[in-house]
């Protein structure tokens, strides 16, 4: 059968379509040709599609005469798919017969002209279905053939119209993610930002990020705005391999996985329930690459079997190239921040005060350290201060020369420092030059060792001191005379010295016991202190031997001394426990005083041994002067 057109004459038929259409463009155009000749061949379906992607397995619906056409479908055993090998087809009748899918449909006639470009290759085709086998006339092909040309060069126009607009949206999208990660939005914000977006700009996609973890082996979900919470459950930390689903195969061979259709690809096969399940009928994955170093996965699923094209592939590594740059600005901030929490903990907690000085000795940071160590309530008025407001002995001309100095070594000295009440303690001061922010700045960290100096001093002067009486001890007096011998020849100045030696004292051990013979020891010690000057100096030379220095005191000074004191000797007693009574005890002195004779203080105090010895001879308890 002819079409409806036989009884219209061509000069009818291009009066009415540009009657129809020299108004129009774009798609308005499309669309009131596909209702034209829809109306003038009575057709039963009119139909402009375009290619989505190369090659052209799919194709969209620019405009169609179906109500309710779908937006797009795949051109496998349609007779549009000869069409986009580049030819014209025209079928008049048995269409049923020759593509079976489209039995259903009524039609057994097509009509289909292909939008060619410059190589040749169809982008785009107008298809015409008529209800009866329709033969249209030569005519109608030479009036046919500028519509086609004009509605391929709509088609290129929409199409370049439309990525213009993609890429706009696109670079709008990748901008705005750039703005939140420079902002310090939280990532999932961010990326479910550009998630949102994409699904947005590609209908029917569904995607997700997931980041590598520390040990390289797990994905963790990072966004995932619209994919199923059951699902994300599902494969929030799954491991990697060579075939572990889409993701956790790109992530172990740091290459894109593409999976068109989930319940056919054999990475999928452990996860075959969880794609039915969900109806995730197609995966494809981009690992997210810096350098060498796999960050996470980029997915796209669907919930149809998917083949991704160019268009596709150009996105995909699109996106994953701005997810890297978002994932390492955050793996970057957050080395930041916890670089900087960790040098707050230090200055806040730290056991040592610590501050942050400008070179002029101004406070810029106090640790809660230091104002602990100056007993300080808050930062606020310490801040106030300069640096040597707070040492003891250091004048802020010695501070300022030390702020200033360029030293590259900490400097390490002790110093004494006030509390906020005056009272002072003891610091170790670790001072060392740094840079912060191109400023030159000094961080000072200071210990309490005021501890530290009591127990030193203790320790000191166990050494130097008799642990049972508490008198000098042998080599400490022994150090003294002979300074005090020095100091006398210089000036020249007399210097006496007794030798003491308690009397028979080997029977108050034998009698009483030893412990009262030590009683003995330090009672005579401690009695005999309130007869020396301040700079007198008594010392035990041993057993019960002392000896007494008397720096400027003459031959016979010393000698009433050493009487006086012999005297206060014989008053003294102690109390001898098992017997409930006190014991007396007495000594013998020897005197002597410094002689040009003397080479030393060993030999003074051999001259006044010698002496004792005399008095230990006259029957003891009694002075005698050499
Ligand atoms: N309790 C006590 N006894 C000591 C200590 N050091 C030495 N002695 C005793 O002092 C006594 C000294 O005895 P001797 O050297 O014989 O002298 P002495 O008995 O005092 O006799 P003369 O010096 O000759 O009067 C000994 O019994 C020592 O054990 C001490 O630290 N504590």
């Amino acid at each position: 059968m002819h079409s409806a057109i036989d009884n219209l004459g061509p000069e009818h038929l291009q009066t009415d379509l540009w009657q129809s259409t020299y108004s129009l463009a774009g798609e308005a155009y499309v669309h009131a040709i596909v209702e034209w000749l829809a109306r003038h061949l009575r057709a039963q379906r009119v139909m402009v599609a375009r290619a989505i992607d190369l090659p052209v397995t799919r194709v969209r619906v620019v405009a169609s005469t179906q109500r309710h056409a779908p937006d797009s479908f795949a051109l496998a055993g349609t007779p549009c798919e000869l069409v986009y090998r580049g030819q014209r087809l025209v079928q008049t009748s048995g269409l049923g017969q020759t593509f079976p899918q489209l039995c259903d449909t009524g039609s057994d006639s097509f009509h289909g002209y292909p939008f060619l470009d410059d190589q040749g290759q169809c982008y785009g085709h107008l298809a015409m279905f008529f209800a009866d086998s329709t033969t249209l006339p030569d005519w109608f092909d030479t009036l046919l053939e500028p519509i086609t040309a004009r509605l391929g060069a709509e088609l290129l126009h929409m199409e370049q119209q439309t990525r213009l607009e993609a890429a706009e949206r696109q670079l709008a999208l990748h901008n705005r993610v750039l703005r939140l990660t420079t902002q310090h939005t939280p990532l999932k914000q961010v990326l479910d930002t550009l998630l949102n977006g994409i699904e947005i700009d590609h209908p029917g996609t569904l995607c997700s990020i997931m980041a590598l973890d520390r040990t390289g082996r797990f994905l963790r979900l990072l966004s995932a705005p619209s994919l199923p919470a059951a699902y994300l459950a599902a494969i929030d930390g799954v491991e990697i391999g060579p075939e572990i689903g889409s993701c956790g195969a790109a992530a172990y061979r740091r290459q894109r996985v593409i999976v068109n259709d989930t319940l056919q690809h054999p990475y999928w096969a452990a996860s075959r329930e969880l794609a039915l399940r969900f109806e995730l009928h197609s995966c494809w994955s981009q690992p997210i690459l810096s350098g060498d170093r796999v960050l996470g996965v980029f997915a796209i699923y669907h919930h149809l079997p998917s083949v991704a094209g160019a268009n596709d592939f150009a996105m995909i590594e699109h996106v994953s190239d701005l997810v890297c740059q978002v994932l390492l600005h955050h793996e970057t901030m957050e080395a930041l921040r916890l670089k900087s929490e960790h040098y707050q903990m230090l200055l806040r907690h730290g056991a040592d005060g610590t501050v942050v000085l400008d070179r002029e000795g101004r406070f810029l940071e106090i640790s809660e350290g230091f104002l602990k160590q100056i007993c300080a309530e808050g930062p606020e008025a310490i801040m106030a201060t300069r640096i040597w407001d707070w040492s003891a002995n250091l004048e802020p001309s010695d501070i300022l020369k030390i702020l200033q100095s360029h030293h590259d070594q900490p400097l390490i000295f002790q110093t004494a420092m006030r509390h906020v009440d005056g009272s002072l303690w003891d610091a170790e001061i670790t001072a060392t030059a740094v840079e912060i922010d191109g400023q030159s700045l000094i961080w000072a960290s200071a210990r309490d060792i005021t501890e530290r100096k009591k127990l030193e001093a203790a320790l000191l002067r166990e050494a130097r001191l008799d642990s049972l009486t508490g008198v000098a001890n042998r080599g400490n007096f022994l150090q003294a005379l002979q300074k005090e011998v020095t100091r006398a020849r210089r000036y020249p100045q007399p210097l006496s010295v007794l030798m003491l030696d308690l009397d028979h004292f080997k029977n108050v051990n034998d009698q009483y016991g030893h412990s009262t013979g030590d009683d003995v020891l330090r009672t005579l010690c401690r009695e005999s202190a309130p007869l020396l000057r301040k700079e007198d100096l008594m010392g035990r030379l041993g057993g019960e031997e002392f000896a007494i220095m008397l720096p400027h005191t003459g031959v016979e000074e010393a000698a009433e001394a050493a009487r006086r004191l012999l005297a206060r000797i014989l008053d003294m007693s102690v109390q001898v426990p098992e017997v409930h009574d006190r014991i007396h005890f007495s000594c013998s002195i020897g005197v002597a005083s410094l002689a040009p004779e003397d080479a030393d203080g060993e030999r003074l105090l051999a001259r006044a041994d010698k002496a004792l010895y005399q008095a230990k001879a006259a029957g003891r308890g009694c002075v005698k002067v050499l």
